[in-house]
């Protein structure tokens, strides 16, 4: 073994202590880099490393997909590492296709990982692929979080992604398959100057001369990883000091989030809104930070699917009725993600937003105590336009709504990254 070799099989000792994983997963896609990281994994495992698993996603894109997808079966084979195909045939022809397949294929990774009990999936981002996405999201005006780029373990899906790779240049991967003499596929989209990577890749070639080079970028995402945690942590802490759940809204003590530096107020308003929407990004900075200074001034402001209103004493984040106003599930059925009304058998019934028309037939509509923008976006029991019950805006009904979220969860999240 080569002092390189050496070199490369130490970078995934390293990687995993402690916490060295009894099996591991790790997703080939047939290119250079997750090869020679199938090829590093299964050399690493005849000296103390873990079980290893392939598999491989053919989107049946290309036409080239299958054959590749075999190839990677062959090269498991010779290692003796089983491998399965998994296929995407989900593509309806609208949307984003690259998205769309990227998605496509976490859910069948980590369905195919959940299945055989594997915790963890390891991915063959390298070095590179770190600076590019620097440069993709300087491009993009991102901050802190942006600029940290891709984590080296995240959970997603139900399982660990690790990316053991993240410090190793893609070149050494491809010597060291020279070395070895086994070969890999090139994806011709890897060279589609369409692709903005791309043309970040190219750009990177003529930035290095100015000391701009891959390692200077992936050391401004560890740079930028670090403040990252530093300033989720101090969000989490005045989540916990300072927030409460109310009726699935979030209260925020006004005096406590004014305290607070600027930073930290858009972290913690973000998260709320995510929270309380269930949706998958945080708002954009520029409406994010026209909400704050609109709370400030004692203004409301819809952003994103929730309602922003501050009292003197409390900032509250509500699920904005106009989100919820069209959503109807059968009771017993989850509504809006966040809710599950139970209750007696009825024909017809349906679980909607209770609405200002709702609140109107309630025979006491401040008996909750709840402000009216909770209220009216709350869950209620419908049989078309007869109002059957509204079991978060008032009690004594056959009736409950179970929260499906977890007040916990709120502060939790904020310790997730
Ligand atoms: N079709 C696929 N099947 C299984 N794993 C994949 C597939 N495509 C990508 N991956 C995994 O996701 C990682 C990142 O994907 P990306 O699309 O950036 O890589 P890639 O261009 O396919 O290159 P390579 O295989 O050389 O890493 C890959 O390194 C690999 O671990």
């Amino acid at each position: 073994m080569s002092g390189s070799d050496e070199r490369l099989l130490a970078t995934l000792r390293d990687f995993f202590t402690p916490g060295r994983p009894d099996r591991l997963g790790v997703a080939v896609s047939g290119g250079g880099d997750s090869t020679a990281l199938l090829c590093l994994l299964a050399s690493w495992r005849s000296d103390g490393g873990p079980e290893i698993a392939a598999v491989t996603v053919d989107h049946g894109l290309r036409p080239e997909a299958a054959d590749e997808a075999r190839a990677v079966a062959d090269l498991c084979a010779r290692l003796g590492v089983g491998h399965a195909i998994c296929r995407w045939a989900g593509w309806d022809g609208r949307g984003n296709l690259p998205d769309q397949a990227r998605r496509a294929r976490q859910r069948l990774i980590a369905d195919w990982a959940l299945a055989r009990g594997i915790g963890a999936v390891a991915l063959a981002h390298t070095r590179d692929d770190q600076a590019e996405t620097v440069l993709l999201r300087l491009a993009r005006g991102s901050g802190v979080d942006g600029l940290s780029a891709m984590a080296p373990w995240r959970n997603a899906h139900g399982i660990d992604w690790v990316r053991p790779l993240l410090g190793t240049p893609r070149q050494d991967l491809r010597d060291y398959l020279t070395r070895h003499g086994i070969g890999w596929a090139e994806d011709p989209t890897n060279e589609d100057e369409r692709h903005d990577r791309v043309r970040m890749r190219k750009a990177l070639a003529g930035l290095a001369p100015l000391g701009l080079t891959a390692v200077r970028l992936a050391e401004t995402a560890g740079h930028m990883a670090r403040a990252r945690a530093a300033l989720d942590t101090v969000t989490a802490g005045l989540a916990r000091d300072a927030c409460r759940i109310e009726a699935g809204d979030v209260l925020i003590a006004r005096a406590a989030f004014e305290r607070a530096p600027e930073e930290i107020q858009l972290r913690l308003l973000a998260h709320a809104i995510r929270w309380v929407t269930s949706a998958e990004y945080r708002p954009r900075f520029a409406p994010l930070s026209e909400a704050r200074a609109a709370l400030a001034a004692d203004r409301r402001r819809a952003l994103a699917g929730a309602l922003l209103s501050a009292t003197r004493r409390v900032i509250r984040v509500t699920r904005e009725y106009r989100a919820v106003a069209s959503l109807a599930v059968g009771p017993g059925e989850v509504w809006d993600r966040r809710w599950r009304v139970l209750g007696p058998a009825v024909e017809n019934a349906e679980v909607r937003a209770l609405g200002p028309d709702g609140l109107r037939m309630l025979a006491d509509p401040r008996a909750s105590g709840l402000p009216h923008a909770t209220l009216i976006a709350s869950p209620a029991v419908w049989s078309g336009a007869r109002l059957l019950a509204a079991p978060v805006a008032a009690g004594g009904s056959e009736w409950r709504a179970e929260p499906i979220f977890d007040a916990e969860s709120f502060v939790q999240a904020l310790f997730a990254h």
